[in-house]
């Protein structure tokens, strides 16, 4: 039997995305990495597998490029977004999100923010706005979940860091039970943000929508910017906004690939 999929991307952030509504498609951690595999799967980023929802219009389940099932992806989002169109409830574990496709691309309410150190989660209690921890030149970031854990490190010049080095060390330290997506950026200009990130279970890759949710919210927390803000990340720009007492949205650009199947024996669950 052969299993449709579509390959989908947001900023070169790549995804293969099964659409599991009407048929079920079993999904597990070696299945997800085998699948994404660059040299011997399909390849992506993550892996998304949208099932029926009760509570919402639609189930994303997400599976990082090493096969861990995780909360929440926001370039992903959009990509589903599109596919579904116009206006979207979205179930994740990380919450309940809403999507809107339009003319400018696809807007994502990403939610409310969370600060407090058992959220991100953190090992031990500390102040989030300046983490008590530094790797190297990299130290005392912000935590932030938007869903997922992140740390952003505020640095003069982002293309500078040796992120494909240090990103494994942070993402896998202790501080971090859940492990870490490590983001670091630069103020380029007002209201403009420089990211680059090394993702939990994926690496370095092309964009983080999640990532650039996180890092604006950081940069209003440090009052570095005002409340809406564009991030550019080595595929392109986000532009994220966080009203005062609201939700974080993020709007930009989401693209379908190509469409192709797979046997379902050659993967198994
Ligand atoms: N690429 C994503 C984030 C995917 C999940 C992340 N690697 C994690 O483990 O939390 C995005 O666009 O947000």
């Amino acid at each position: 039997m052969r299993i449709p999929f579509r390959k989908m991307h947001g900023l070169g952030n790549d995804f293969v995305v099964i659409d599991a509504r009407e048929a079920p498609v079993p999904m597990t951690t070696r299945r997800a990495a085998a699948l994404a595999d660059r040299r011997t799967g399909i390849g992506c980023d993550q892996l998304i597998v949208l099932e029926p929802s009760d509570v919402a219009d639609v189930r994303m389940r997400i599976f990082n490029n090493d096969g861990s099932e995780v909360e929440a992806c926001g370039n992903a989002s959009r990509a589903v977004g599109l596919l579904l169109g116009g206006t979207q409830s979205i179930e994740t574990l990380g919450g309940l999100i809403r999507s809107e496709a339009g003319a400018d691309g696809v807007s994502v309410d990403m939610g409310s923010p969370r600060f407090d150190w058992q959220e991100i989660p953190l090992s031990y209690a500390m102040d989030t706005l300046e983490l008590p921890v530094g790797w190297e030149e990299l130290e005392n970031p912000v935590g932030v979940n938007v869903g997922n854990p992140h740390a952003v490190f505020f640095v003069p010049d982002a293309d500078a860091v040796e992120l494909e080095r240090l990103g494994p060390i942070i993402e896998n330290d202790p501080v971090f039970p859940e492990r870490v997506n490590v983001n670091v950026a630069s103020l380029v200009g007002p209201d403009h943000l420089k990211l680059r990130v090394w993702e939990r279970g994926a690496g370095l890759t092309r964009a983080c929508g999640t990532g650039a949710c996180a890092t604006a919210v950081a940069a209003m927390r440090r009052k570095l910017t005002g409340r809406k803000v564009r991030v550019d990340l080595p595929g392109g720009p986000l532009t994220i906004a966080w009203p005062e007492g609201g939700t974080i949205e993020m709007t930009g650009p989401a693209a379908l690939s190509f469409e192709g199947s797979f046997e379902d024996a050659d993967f198994p669950a």
